[in-house]
């Protein structure tokens, strides 16, 4: 936070740290006044008496108009430190390789680490401090006056309390912890029934109530555990604080009887007695925050532990993907005329080979590989398909190949001419992909597509000729995309042509296509594939789609079954060899007559 912002933080450590040396201040000018009163006698002057009133005002109206910044300082250090924890978290999240952020586990760690505040932190932490020096100050007041007895019995005690009520605490921020998993789940039920991709089946089909009956059922099991541990923390608290104010009450009650108290002047006596009270006051704000900051520091810990998980190595590479988008801008000027359908084809960077070997993948906690010894090769300039059932395999082989996902054994090698391009080169830049779950933005179009290569966002004409590639009629790149917020709502067709825009904008060596016409109309299907055949001319592509049809115009198709590699070949070659492929294509056609 300090970091972010200087002041906030600068303002606030300098006046709690003042508020410490007030205090003390205040209390001597209360017993000087309260003895220059006792001795006064008339008509002496009454200048001496003045003097330390007036003194003991000016301390009381700094103390009120010199903190007027404080709250001010507050709010600001609140502002920035949520911005801040947010922002990491989010950064982070971006960071982190996509089985880790697919992990149940580590959604919960993530969900746990948004409940840090950065700002509690900070103001239960000098408050604390703040608190503990002025606790100091007014101890060594009473020791000074021989009041050892009082201060080891509120000690003792507020440490008895200190203890039984940060356990409590600490029991129920591990319920907190514990329930993390069934909060998801309420929050998950609560977005089905507000949000409007639910909307439509939940009013079809009439399940809105039993999806709020599951989500009261939830809501009252997690209140239940919740209340159960509140009960026995403040039963169990009952005791000490109970000990504790007794020991308080009796103190300042016996205070004008002990040994010498006769001997005190009536400053001294006011000053003790103002110290006593202060001191159970603070005891009981310093015990709050020691507790307060056992929950932050359990918080703090899941929010570090978060931090701390390994980075997708890809991730370091971003910063120096600029190199690469600089290349492709200068590419894209390579863009050919158009072609005699009105769309343009986007000038090659030169194919990619791309070699599997042995590859096989597991998704953390499966009991069974999901692909299994897969090898493959997709020579430079060649368009590959891969086709198979439904949960054959298809898109995590994608992700494998994308490096989204890391290999649990084998080998994924890309090579351009011969030479092998490092792992760590080959994603960035190198490759695109239009993925069957696409991103939808809800920005300007030129935003949407530009997000292929951030370094066109001003280039007008690249983004029309992606898009016009692509097959898109949308041209207004100003335009704001999104129903929810006052914009266009692209048909399901019109979102896939935007993300293909986007995909095309990279002008990458290898493409990769996951079902990119899932969403399209028979014609638009139809010059998707066409579109499909000319953005891949000169370079490499693997096609995955349920579509034979489609799948014949590879070069080499590859089929999976049960996450294996059970054909490959041209598509007269895999029909001549009458086995799966020939089995799902005679299935096809017979469909369609
Ligand atoms: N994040 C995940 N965690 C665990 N298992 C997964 C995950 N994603 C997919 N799977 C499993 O992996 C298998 C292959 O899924 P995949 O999505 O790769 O199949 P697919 O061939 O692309 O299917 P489809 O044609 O339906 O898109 C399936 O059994 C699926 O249940």
């Amino acid at each position: 936070m300090f970091r972010v912002e200087r002041w906030p933080i600068t303002v606030l450590s300098v006046m709690l740290f003042l508020a410490v040396f007030i205090m003390p201040a205040e209390l001597w000018l209360v017993k000087t006044l309260v003895d220059r009163i006792q001795a006064w006698i008339t008509p002496d002057p009454i200048d001496s008496i003045l003097a330390a009133a007036a003194w003991l005002a000016a301390l009381l109206i700094m103390n009120n108009i010199g903190f007027v910044p404080v709250p001010l300082a507050m709010t600001r250090l609140n502002e920035i430190g949520t911005l801040e924890e947010q922002r990491l978290v989010m950064h982070k999240t971006s960071r982190l390789p996509l089985t880790l952020v697919e992990a149940p586990r580590i959604k919960e760690l993530r969900e746990r680490a948004l409940q840090v505040s950065l700002y509690a932190i900070y103001d239960t932490g000098s408050h604390f401090m703040q608190g503990s020096l002025q606790s100091a100050v007014l101890i060594i007041v009473m020791l000074a006056y021989g009041q050892w007895l009082p201060v080891v019995a509120i000690c003792a005690a507020a440490l008895l309390q200190t203890y039984v009520m940060s356990k409590s605490a600490a029991s129920l921020e591990r319920l907190n912890r514990k329930q993390t998993p069934s909060s998801r789940l309420l929050r998950h039920y609560a977005g089905l029934m507000t949000k409007r991709e639910a909307a439509k089946e939940i009013r079809l089909f009439c399940f809105g109530q039993l999806l709020a009956a599951r989500w009261s059922a939830l809501y009252r099991s997690q209140s239940k555990e919740k209340w159960d541990i509140a009960r026995s923390s403040e039963l169990r608290k009952i005791g000490p604080e109970l000990l504790m104010v007794l020991i308080g009450g009796l103190l300042v009650s016996l205070l004008v009887l002990q040994p010498g108290a006769n001997k005190l002047t009536a400053g001294e006596f006011t000053l003790l007695f103002m110290v006593l009270t202060m001191l159970l006051s603070q005891l009981q704000g310093l015990i709050h925050r020691a507790v307060s900051m056992r929950t932050q520091y359990m918080r703090w810990a899941d929010f570090r532990t978060y931090m701390n998980l390994e980075d997708d190595p890809r991730a370091g590479r971003q910063e120096t993907s600029k190199v690469v988008k600089d290349d492709t801008s200068v590419v894209m000027d390579r863009i050919s005329e158009g072609n005699a359908d009105g769309s343009r084809s986007i000038a090659a960077p030169g194919g990619m080979k791309l070699e599997v070997r042995k590859l096989h993948y597991r998704y953390p906690g499966a009991v069974c590989d999901t692909l299994k010894d897969i090898s493959l090769s997709i020579p430079s300039g060649c368009r590959a398909a891969v086709v198979g059932e439904n949960g054959s395999g298809k898109s995590t082989l994608v992700k494998l190949l994308t490096g989204m996902y890391m290999p649990g054994c084998g080998e994924i090698i890309w090579s351009r001419e011969g030479e092998r391009i490092p792992a760590a080169d080959s994603a960035e830049g190198h490759l695109s992909a239009v993925f069957q779950d696409f991103t939808r933005l809800y920005v300007t179009l030129r935003e949407n597509v530009a997000l292929g290569n951030l370094a066109a966002m001003d280039q007008d004409s690249e983004l029309q000729n992606s898009l016009r590639a692509a097959g898109s009629r949308l041209s207004d790149l100003e335009m704001q995309i999104g129903s929810p917020f006052d914009g266009i709502e692209p048909s399901g067709g019109q979102w896939q042509q935007i993300a293909t825009a986007r995909a095309l904008l990279r002008n990458a060596s290898f493409v990769f296509f996951d079902e990119p016409t899932a969403a399209l109309d028979p014609l638009a299907e139809k010059k998707a594939f066409d579109l499909f055949l000319r953005v891949t001319e000169g370079r490499s592509a693997l096609l995955v789609t349920h579509r034979l049809g489609a799948a014949k115009l590879a070069d080499v198709i590859f089929v999976l079954k049960d996450g294996r590699l059970v054909e490959q070949g041209t598509h007269n070659e895999l029909i001549a060899q009458q086995g799966e492929y020939s089995r799902m294509f005679q299935l096809q056609a017979s469909w369609y007559g």
